[in-house]
């Protein structure tokens, strides 16, 4: 709805009211439609201010609309109107003006923005392209560069930025709505020709060729297949070189096109995903809207190693009081230099103060004693962190929040170390911890509620998306990861290199193949686990054949390498080979080809050709298998949980929409055919095995991924 009302004598005030961001839904629009009608016949109004209700402007379209019914007045003619009026219309943007609102507010003849407003032009993020005229106005407001900037990243700028790159006429502290009424009193009697923006020429540079290539070879290298960047760009050159008319008929082709493309609803999926995983539930019932987090004014760190100085960094930029503990002086003493960089760092580039001064550094664990939640982040071992939960329980204050950084250790042995098992929960953050945006929230059988609350709040604060998920071996990511590496190693055994392997997974979009990314998160990380399983030992001394282990299929390749000292990027060599040590540019390794052929040799296997899609289906539809097997275990509460947790936290392409969201486009019976065809040619390789979940989907007609809660409860409680 819009409320229209007259203010100050001659000012027509038309208020969005759609809680909680006024989106453009049909009503919305509609209102808009009936109060820009009335504020012009009316003679007693001289100008109009358009604002939102609650300190909100607009947050765009109703994006909910998007996949079904979009009837209501459209959006260009009713943008049209506006800007045609006879009368002038100020727009008194607080708190958001985004996409389809800041696509209003061109409409618009001025704008006033609040301080604190953000604005932007978002839609490349859902697939989209502002096709309200965004790319159109934007660039003949601001020129070609910065509105290519604006339109193909999507970012949110504040209003100082706004103000400065000529997007609205003038900023305010006091009340953005008094300051537009005021406004539009001044300016009611001002000629408007001016103030149409789509009257205007676009400025531009003379090599507008160049200018144009170097933004479409940006945004494809950033993109990773993405199309809605490359469609971007080429609406923006519309704007650059044809008029007004004809670029809006271009801009209309372009969004076509993208409106109706798989990747829009993969992200679109992706953005109310990002939402539905904020309202976690545990198997109990317990959720979100029922328990409150408690206050937490005092954090501590334990261990300062790699992911310590990054989780470190991110709750002291918080604000919160942090004491940090390293019981080795040498790691402690670098531990301060390297936190101090990443602060300042980050302060400069965010133009802050540094919070430095927030953080207590100490060697000894007692002083921890006053803090409310402790964030365990030491070597990656059971034992030691089994000591360090016993010294916790017995030094902090009652009520203390336990929590380990754990990658995969059982959460529910640590509570078990602690007098109070219900304060201990699993707080999974990715490397590097203060730049990425996952993290796993994971509660064991004992966890309370209020544990989980405290710590999903507490990562709000620190600027991640939190997933509350299940305990078990390698929680939701690691485990799903599994399948996928060990199918990489097969694939390898069986004619594969690196190199192609990689490029197949790169080319469907992951910023890094598996074993790039193994190189760098370092070999001797997974051998140091298979070892601990019993799985890695030689094969004299285990007395097993060097490929089967406990009768299922092995690659013993990564152990091989390991024991040359190949650890990846860290010792110069592992899947593939570096300039020197730490370098980061992978170079294709001959001894690695030659190791490989001589493997095949010694262990009978012949090499044969392998193609993109094998790779393709048997690394994503094992990894997505194991994923139907975490939803049936209840280790994540629905398909969001596991798709959040693969775009955020490990590079899986966001306009693929997440692993399970996949398998839905893909078609679930395409997946379950491809995983029996590979498990009836490999049966020694049970991950490949199709999971009931699955099987029960397909045979119920392969329902829309945000309707499988409702089977994964029927199969859970037949269980
Ligand atoms: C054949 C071709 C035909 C083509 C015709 C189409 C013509 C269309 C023309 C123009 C199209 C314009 C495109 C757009 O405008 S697309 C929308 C662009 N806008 C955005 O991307 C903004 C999205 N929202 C946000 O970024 C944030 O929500 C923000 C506004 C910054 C507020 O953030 P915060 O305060 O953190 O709140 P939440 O994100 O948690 O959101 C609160 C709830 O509001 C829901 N929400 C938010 N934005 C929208 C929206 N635009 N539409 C619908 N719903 C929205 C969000 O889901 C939360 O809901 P819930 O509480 O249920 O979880």
């Amino acid at each position: 709805m819009a409320l229209f009302s007259r203010v100050s004598g001659s000012v027509g005030l038309i208020t969005l009211q759609n809680p909680p961001v006024n989106a453009l839904s049909a009503a919305v629009r509609q209102g808009i439609v009936d109060s820009v009608k009335r504020a012009l016949s009316d003679p007693e109004v001289k100008s109009v201010v358009i604002c939102g209700e609650n300190g909100v402007f607009c947050g765009g379209a109703d994006i909910k609309e998007f996949g079904g019914n979009m009837s209501g007045p459209p959006l260009i003619p009713m943008i049209h109107a506006i800007e045609a009026a006879n009368k002038p219309v100020v727009a008194a943007i607080e708190g958001s003006a985004l996409g389809g609102g800041l696509e209003l507010a061109l409409g618009c003849h001025y704008r006033i923005a609040h301080s604190k407003a953000r604005l932007g032009l978002p839609e490349v993020s859902l697939g989209l392209l502002p096709a309200a005229g965004g790319t159109q106005r934007l660039p003949r407001l601001i020129g070609v560069p910065a509105a290519l900037d604006l339109i193909t990243t999507g970012r949110h700028i504040t209003a100082a930025e706004a103000l400065q790159l000529g997007i609205v006429d003038q900023v305010t502290k006091q009340s953005t709505v008094n300051a537009a009424v005021n406004f539009a009193l001044n300016v009611a009697e001002k000629p408007l020709d001016a103030r149409r923006i789509s009257t205007f020429p676009c400025p531009h540079s003379s090599d507008l060729d160049a200018l144009f290539e170097e933004a479409m070879q940006k945004v494809q290298k950033s993109a990773r297949g993405a199309i809605a960047p490359v469609a971007c760009v080429q609406a923006v050159r519309a704007a650059a070189t044809q008029p007004y008319n004809q670029g809006m008929e271009r801009e209309k082709e372009l969004m076509a096109t993208l409106f109706t493309s798989g990747q829009a609803r993969a992200l679109q999926y992706c953005f109310f995903a990002q939402r539905a995983v904020g309202k976690w539930r545990m198997p109990n019932g317990a959720c979100w809207d029922t328990s409150k987090p408690r206050p937490v004014h005092k954090v501590a760190v334990i261990g300062l190693g790699t992911m310590g100085r990054g989780i470190l960094v991110a709750l002291a930029q918080t604000g919160l009081s942090v004491v940090a503990v390293e019981t080795q002086e040498m790691q402690l003493m670098e531990a301060k230099q390297a936190v101090s960089g990443m602060l300042e760092r980050g302060a400069k580039r965010r133009g802050v103060v540094p919070t430095l001064h927030n953080i207590t550094y100490s060697q000894n664990i007692k002083s921890v004693a006053e803090v409310d939640l402790v964030i365990e982040a030491v070597f990656e071992d059971m034992a030691l962190k089994e000591k360090v939960f016993q010294q916790l329980s017995a030094v902090c204050k009652p009520g203390t929040f336990l929590c380990t950084n754990t990658s995969a250790l059982d959460i529910d042995h640590l509570a078990s170390q602690t007098g109070n098992p219900e304060l201990v929960v699993g707080m999974h953050f990715f490397a590097p911890a203060h730049v990425m945006k996952l993290l796993e929230v994971v509660y064991g059988p004992r966890s309370s509620p209020q544990a989980v609350a405290t710590a999903m709040h507490l990562g709000k604060k620190m600027g991640k998306i939190g997933v509350a998920v299940g305990n078990c071996r390698g929680f939701v990511g690691n485990r799903m990861l599994k399948p996928y590496i060990e199918q990489a190693f097969f694939l390898l055994e069986e004619g594969g290199t690196p190199e192609k392997i990689d490029q197949a997974l790169e080319e469907f979009g992951f910023p890094m193949g598996v074993f790039k990314m193994s190189d760098l998160s370092g070999l001797d990380i997974g051998w140091r686990v298979r070892k601990g399983d019993g799985l890695a030992e030689s094969s004299a001394a285990s007395q097993q054949s060097p490929r089967i282990r406990d009768g299922r299929r092995y690659s013993p390749l990564g152990d091989l390498l390991c024991e040359q000292g190949r650890f990846g990027q860290k010792t110069g060599h592992g899947w593939y080979q570096y300039d020197k040590p730490g370098s980061q540019l992978a170079r294709s390794d001959p001894w690695l080809h030659s190791f490989l052929e001589g493997y095949r040799a010694q262990h009978g296997l012949v090499a044969r050709r392998i193609d993109q899609q094998e790779v393709l289906e048997r690394c994503l539809y094992v990894l997505i298998n194991e994923g139907f097997r975490i939803l049936e275990d209840g280790i994540a509460s629905g398909p969001e949980d596991i798709d959040i947790i693969y775009v955020f936290g490990y590079g899986w392409p966001r306009h693929r929409g997440g692993p399970m969201f996949y398998a839905g486009m893909v078609g679930l019976a395409k997946v379950l055919e491809r995983l029996e065809h590979y498990h009836q040619a490999h049966p020694d390789v049970p991950y490949l095995q199709p999971c009931s979940l699955l099987r029960r989907l397909v045979a119920s007609g392969s329902p829309p991924v945000n309707t499988w809660k409702e089977v994964i409860k029927k199969v859970r409680s037949q269980l």
